[in-house]
């Protein structure tokens, strides 16, 4: 997505180990239009599929989630990192390695709110190592739930968890992938990809173009590959 990739371009820091800092516009401050458009746009990708739930991780993913679902017209469950009184009754429970805190947490989301006849979209901010994805797959499927596919904000394609969920043949749509990223230049490559509004000026700048056209480019977008998971020490093991 094209504006997501300018933005990340002008507003992000690249640190060290890996680390993209986006949070001054989407998992510290947010920005709610830059939202909605990517909530477009995951309406767009996904709108074949029989959503009627979504499925997030706190902290970083809700707010994406929240804005996504208002596109679907569908409930937002986010898994919680953390047991608290609120939480009552049978429970599906996992182990998640966190990226940015580097601790495992045990998270948990209530059967109250998922089960067998929920087709889920998972959404969070970011992709990289897919501990939390794995995870939230795990819990769904505990449930008997469908994941009908994986919205990401940000993935970073130089680390494994976007290849091993291709390859596992969950549907995952990243609005942007970097491939690479220098710390000491602040260089960002992005993974070439096809959206609504990239497509129609890849076709000479028309601001109307032929649905087909953009379909025909999306198609041809389309990429798969294989790496494993960096997640072994999570355990992601749901719990009826
Ligand atoms: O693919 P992975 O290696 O799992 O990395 C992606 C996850 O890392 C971040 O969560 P984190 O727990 O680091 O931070 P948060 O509490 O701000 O969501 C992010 O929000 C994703 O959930
Ligand atoms: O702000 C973030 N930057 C990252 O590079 C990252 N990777 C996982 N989670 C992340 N959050």
């Amino acid at each position: 997505m094209r504006l997501l990739e300018e933005r990340i371009q002008r507003d992000g820091v690249v640190k060290a180990e890996g680390v993209l800092k986006v949070d001054s516009f989407l998992n510290h401050q947010m920005d709610i239009s830059l939202f909605n458009e990517m909530g477009a746009e995951l309406k767009r990708l996904f709108a074949d599929a029989p959503i009627n739930k979504i499925l997030t991780i706190e902290a970083s993913g809700i707010g994406i989630a929240a804005i996504v679902a208002q596109h679907f017209g569908v409930p937002v469950v986010f898994a919680k990192k953390a047991q608290s009184i609120n939480l009552d009754g049978e429970m599906y429970t996992t182990r998640i390695q966190s990226f940015t805190h580097g601790k495992i947490f045990n998270v948990i989301v209530s059967k109250k709110y998922i089960g067998p006849e929920d087709h889920v979209l998972i959404i969070d901010d970011f992709l990289a190592n897919g501990c939390a994805l794995d995870g939230l797959i795990e819990i769904v499927e505990s449930a008997g739930a469908t994941v009908e596919g994986i919205g990401i904000a940000i993935e970073k394609g130089f680390q494994p968890g976007g290849k091993s969920l291709r390859e596992r043949g969950y549907r995952l749509e990243s609005l942007a992938i970097v491939d690479a990223m220098d710390p000491e230049t602040g260089k960002l490559v992005f993974r070439e990809q096809n959206d609504a509004a990239a497509s129609c000026a890849d076709f000479g700048g028309v601001i109307e173009c032929e649905a087909d056209d953009i379909a025909n480019a999306c198609a041809a977008a389309k990429t798969s590959s294989n790496a494993a998971s960096a997640c072994g020490g999570s355990g992601a093991n749901a719990e009826r």
